[in-house]
């Protein structure tokens, strides 16, 4: 579903993504983890065609990311780390500007089904202003599920939530992700990529330095926990 080949990313001097090769099968959820700066969220960006790589190549669905951005949008949704939602309008407003920004055939009647999927039906007429944090994550995941994408990419989904709020989203990534879709997401959580993805990539310093299910690494780099090894490869020692 994924191939990442050979994909260098520079910001003036600085380069972000040095040389990533990575495929990721469909219905995978694949995760990355890294120290700050490594280059999870600019992996994630050139994955979703807001970036264009300076070298090497990313498809999606067999669509290249930059001869072929619009094919590759139509196959995901995205979901950033601002939840940039209108907060003045309420969830059902928010929802059908998005329906109708992609021109859904029957705006009124998805937007009330993802309502429903995102248990948010209660709260659909309340300015999102008012909903908590839990929330308004689920109904920005909604809003990127809207045209029911085969990739969904996350870029830190739980970041600066309450444990339970975060295992309540885990339950809500798994179901999309038990429904056949393809889940990329950037996490500082360990336990978040143990308890959702098939694999982790360790980057550090935008290379990839680990790659394998969270047993394997940890069988690999040694442990005993995944988060050792996360921070011997963000240390340079393992890698
Ligand atoms: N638009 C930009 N202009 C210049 N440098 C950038 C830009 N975006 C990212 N960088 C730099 O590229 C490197 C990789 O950043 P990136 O945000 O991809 O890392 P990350 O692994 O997602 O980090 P974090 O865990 O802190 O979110 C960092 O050194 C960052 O400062």
């Amino acid at each position: 579903m994924i191939r990442v080949e050979a994909v260098v990313k520079r910001y003036g001097a600085l380069v972000a993504l040095d040389g990533i090769d990575l495929a990721i099968g469909a219905g995978e959820a694949f995760g990355l983890l890294g120290p700050n700066g490594a280059g999870k969220t600019t992996l994630v960006r050139l994955l979703a065609t807001l970036a264009r790589p300076d070298g090497g190549r990313l498809c999606v669905g067999g669509h290249d990311t930059v001869t072929e951005a619009a094919r590759v949008k139509r196959l995901i949704g995205v979901v950033f780390q601002e939840n940039n939602l209108d907060r003045d309008l309420s969830p059902r407003q928010n929802l059908l500007f998005q329906a109708r920004l992609h021109r859904l055939a029957a705006p009124g009647a998805a937007v009330a089904a993802m309502l429903e999927r995102i248990g948010l039906a209660a709260h659909a007429d309340r300015p999102v202003n008012a909903l908590s944090g839990g929330m308004r994550r689920r109904l920005v995941i909604g809003r990127a599920l809207l045209t029911d994408p085969r990739v969904l990419l996350l870029d830190e989904p739980t970041t600066g939530l309450d444990p339970a709020i975060r295992r309540e989203l885990w339950a809500m990534i798994r179901a999309i992700r038990d429904q056949g879709c393809t889940v990329i997401l950037t996490t500082h959580y360990v336990e978040e990529a143990e308890a959702l993805c098939d694999r982790v990539g360790i980057l550090t310093r935008g290379r990839l330095a680990g790659l394998g299910s969270p047993a394997e690494l940890v069988g690999r780099f040694g442990g005993p926990r995944l988060e050792d090894v996360v921070v011997a490869l963000g240390a340079g020692a393992a890698a």
